[in-house]
């Protein structure tokens, strides 16, 4: 992936420009959460997404029931949880990819419910999602270009007007290109999407996404696949998003990313809003820190042959060595037993009987 920067908004050409939105700055947005009781639930000065009562069950397992959720405007807030917390489905939901058993939710106010997600979309709600085998076979141009295809605007009446085709395809492909070239990618445009590396197909997913001129960005685990040397522009084009008005919402794992963009965490367990937090006030919190430490205990640990933790185990080491680091700054006694956990649920050196655990 290339290593630039993003453009910045003075930059890119009016084909993308969002003038509707008005950005926030750090500033504003520290200020605005200074004001938020870290509290599930908790009401936001300008909340453009509000969540209520949302259940969502498969058989007998609750995958999501959220009782209230208000995500604020023009910042970026983090959904984290551990395996299986119900991230995902709610994503679903909102973006009118799954339907829920009960509960309403709104964008701007308006409700969202009956939508399927190209209306979603259209109403400014778009949730990127990865490139499909049939999306890896066209180029990359193309794929960007179908995001274009509900563009909000667009009318069914359009359609019956043949005349007004050309028009508008040849504004979807300008638009296309200059998409391209905010996300670095204009010299890939006539390969193969299946051509590209984990780190340009998450700017692909982007740039398809924002064919939409949406206000609210939904990113499932946008550094999944992501070689960690390029993590660092990957996310200045998040944060570039934020720049230019719009309002992220981002699932991810990896704990560095979301202290480095969010401006606010919302955790989920058991399909449950559990706790809502600055990031950098998210190890306060015992609920979030029994949580974590309940989903790794039931988790199955793994290592490669030569005894190196692979997939969520090497996380899990990642997270335990930062922990240890922590501990050993404050000058704290790695041989005490940690204060928020009273029963031995977890041994952080990763040892050879690791296997036998459930
Ligand atoms: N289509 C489905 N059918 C049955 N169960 C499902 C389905 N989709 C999700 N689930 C279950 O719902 C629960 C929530 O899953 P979900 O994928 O939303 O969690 P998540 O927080 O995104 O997890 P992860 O971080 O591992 O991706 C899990 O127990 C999962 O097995």
């Amino acid at each position: 992936m290339p290593s630039d920067t993003p453009q910045t908004s003075t930059s890119r050409t009016s084909t993308i420009a969002t003038p509707r939105l008005t950005a926030l700055s750090a500033e504003e947005r520290a200020q605005i959460f200074s004001t938020v009781d870290p509290l599930p639930g908790s009401a936001k000065p300008d909340a453009i997404i509000t969540v209520d009562g949302i259940t969502r069950k498969f058989g007998g397992l609750t995958a999501v029931d959220v009782a209230h959720l208000e995500i604020q405007r023009g910042a970026i807030t983090g959904l984290i949880g551990p395996n299986g917390a119900g991230k995902t489905t709610f994503f679903n939901l909102i973006t009118g990819f799954d339907k829920p058993n009960t509960g309403t939710w709104s964008l701007n106010g308006d409700p969202l419910g009956k939508l399927v997600p190209h209306q979603v979309s259209r109403r400014g709600m778009v949730r990127t999602f990865q490139l499909t085998r049939a999306l890896a076979k066209l180029s990359v141009l193309d794929n960007v270009r179908l995001g274009g295809r509900h563009q909000r605007g667009e009318h069914f009446l359009a359609a019956l007007a043949p005349w007004t085709w050309s028009k508008q395809e040849a504004e979807i492909t300008e638009r296309a290109h200059a998409l391209l070239r905010r996300f670095r990618l204009e010299e890939k445009a006539n390969d193969y999407a299946g051509s590209l590396s984990g780190g340009q197909r998450k700017l692909l997913e982007m740039a398809r996404a924002l064919m939409c001129d949406p206000e609210v960005v939904m990113l499932d685990e946008p550094m999944a696949g992501v070689n960690p040397a390029l993590t660092q522009s990957l996310l200045e084009h998040i944060k570039s998003l934020r720049e230019d008005g719009m309002t992220v919402v981002f699932v991810e794992h990896d704990m560095d990313v979301i202290r480095d963009i969010s401006d606010w965490v919302v955790v989920m367990a058991q399909g449950t809003v559990i706790a809502e937090s600055l990031p950098d006030r998210l190890g306060d919190n015992e609920a979030v820190v029994d949580a974590y430490l309940g989903g790794h205990h039931d988790q199955a640990l793994e290592f490669d042959a030569d005894g190196n933790p692979v997939g969520e185990t090497a996380v899990l080491a990642h997270e335990v060595d930062e922990a240890i680091e922590e501990t050993l700054q404050a000058g704290g006694d790695l041989s005490a037993p940690p204060p928020t956990v009273t029963s031995p649920r977890h041994d952080p050196t990763p040892h050879d009987d690791a296997e036998e655990k459930p």
